[in-house]
Formats: C-alpha cells, structure tokens, sequence
C-alpha cells in the first residue's frame, strides 16, 4: 500500500478558518493537479470532520481522466473512504452517493442505528473499540484491492496518520492567503509530537497559480 497525503495551506499553515468553513486556498493549476491525483489513486480519504465540515464529494471531475480510468480497466472513480468511530456521516452526505464506492470506517462504538443506515449506503469496516484503528482500518481496505491511496484530511486525520507510521508521501500546496486564528485547523493537529518527529525528505518544489507545491517523502522518525 502507498499512501499520499495531499492538502492545501495557507500561507500562515491554516486548511480552513477558525469557524472551519472550506475556504479555497488552492488556484485552478491546483485544483487540476488534485484531480490527477484523485484519478492515479484507489481510494481517496477523509476524516468525518471533513465530511461534517465541507460536505465533499470526493470523484474525480475531469471527464478524460474518468474515461482514461476506464480504459485501464479501473472503476470509472476512486473509492472514497471516510474514518468515522461512531457513524457521524450524515445519511444524505454527498460521499455517500452512487457516483462511487464508499467505505465507512467505524469502531466498535458506531452505534447499530447507524451502522443500518451506513450499510444501505456503503461498505462498512470495523476497527478499533473508541476510535478507528487506523492501521487495521487500512489493512482492511488493503485486501479489498485498494493500494494507492490519496488522504485529503483534515488535520486531524493527518496527524494520526502519520503518528501510526502510514504515511509515504506529503504534497502540499501552500497558497497566497493569510487565514490566522490560533483554533483554525492546521496540516497535523492532533496531540503533537513532542518526542519523535517524523522526519521528510524534499522531493520536489514547484511553483503552481501564485502559490508553491512542497512534495515530500517520510523518510524516518527522529527523537531531538
Ligand atoms: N485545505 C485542505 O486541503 C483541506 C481542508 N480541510 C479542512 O479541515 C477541517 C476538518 O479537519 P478536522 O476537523 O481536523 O477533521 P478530520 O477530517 O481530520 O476528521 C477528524 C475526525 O476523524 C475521526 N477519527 C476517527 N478515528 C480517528 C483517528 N484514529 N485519528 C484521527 N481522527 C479519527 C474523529 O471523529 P470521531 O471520533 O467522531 O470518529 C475526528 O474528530 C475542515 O475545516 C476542512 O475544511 C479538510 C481537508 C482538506
Ligand atoms: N486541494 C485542495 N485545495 C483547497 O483549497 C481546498 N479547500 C481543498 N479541500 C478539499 O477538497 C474537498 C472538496 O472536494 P470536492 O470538490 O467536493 O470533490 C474538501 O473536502 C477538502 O478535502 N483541497
């Protein structure tokens, strides 16, 4: 499995405002460079903040590129994946249309109205007894033939991703706004590391709309 995680950044290290409203921060060239991702991965990934937040729909927009999926003999979209202990995905959230499969991934806790009704719209995977083990939640998507996974968020997500180890590369668009708030969500919030930090190596930089792309690898983690 190869994960990649992708996200937009103001200036300031901000995804969104304090209120957590999606702002755009990516230009048009971003947009597009995001949406070539989505179509070289198995399964794009969000964490149920993301959902409750900014209601996303996770496909692939340019028609050629979902053709191109096609003609590889892949499914027309991306699967989409939402981490979600206790089933907090509303029943009418955009992720949970026909446009693509999706995976909820609960924990023990999701309660069973809400596995019901998520089961109508989705494959469900159960993993962890409070939150979603990440490591078996992805194992679990593994054996369902998804290899290539795409993480769009939030920060949340991102930081428990990469304190179990999960993740392989960052790529990350820092855009020319200046959002500021001390409670708006940054690339990785979580509890922070405060021993070992993961350690990147810069792979690439590139300037796109009037912003800069920073692509890393995760090479190791580092106590200091
Ligand atoms: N600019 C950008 O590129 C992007 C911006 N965003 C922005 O980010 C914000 C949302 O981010 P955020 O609030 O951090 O939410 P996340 O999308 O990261 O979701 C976090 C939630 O996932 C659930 N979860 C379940 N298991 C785990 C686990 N093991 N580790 C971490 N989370 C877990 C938790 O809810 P529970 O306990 O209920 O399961 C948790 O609160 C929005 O404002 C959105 O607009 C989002 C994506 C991209
Ligand atoms: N790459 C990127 N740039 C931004 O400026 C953004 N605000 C985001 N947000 C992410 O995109 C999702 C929306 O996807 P759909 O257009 O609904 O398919 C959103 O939920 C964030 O994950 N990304």
């Amino acid at each position: 499995m190869h994960v990649v995680v992708n996200a937009a950044m103001s200036a300031d290290g901000k995804l969104s405002s304090r209120q957590r409203d999606q702002i755009a921060i990516s230009g048009e060239a971003d947009f597009a460079r995001v949406d070539r991702l989505r179509a070289d991965s198995d399964a794009v990934v969000v964490g149920v903040g993301t959902v409750l937040a900014d209601d996303p729909h996770l496909t692939v927009k340019d028609e050629q590129l979902c053709h191109q999926r096609l003609e590889r003999g892949e499914p027309e979209q991306p699967a989409r994946v939402v981490i979600d202990s206790k089933g907090r995905t509303p029943d009418d959230a955009a992720i949970l249309d026909d446009a693509a499969t999706t995976y909820v991934c609960l924990s023990e806790t999701a309660p069973i109205d809400r596995r019901m009704e998520l089961a109508n719209r989705a494959e469900l995977v159960t993993a962890g007894d409070d939150r979603v083990a990440l490591l078996r939640a992805f194992a679990a998507l593994q054996e369902q033939g998804l290899e290539q996974l795409m993480v769009e968020g939030g920060g949340e997500l991102i930081f428990s991703l990469f304190e179990v180890g999960l993740v392989d590369e960052l790529r990350v668009f820092v855009g020319p706004k200046l959002i500021g708030g001390r409670d708006a969500p940054t690339l990785a919030d979580g509890g922070g590391f405060i021993d070992e930090f993961p350690l990147l190596g810069l792979e690439r930089v590139e300037r796109l709309d009037d912003g800069v792309l920073l692509c890393w690898t995760v090479d190791s983690y580092s106590s200091h």
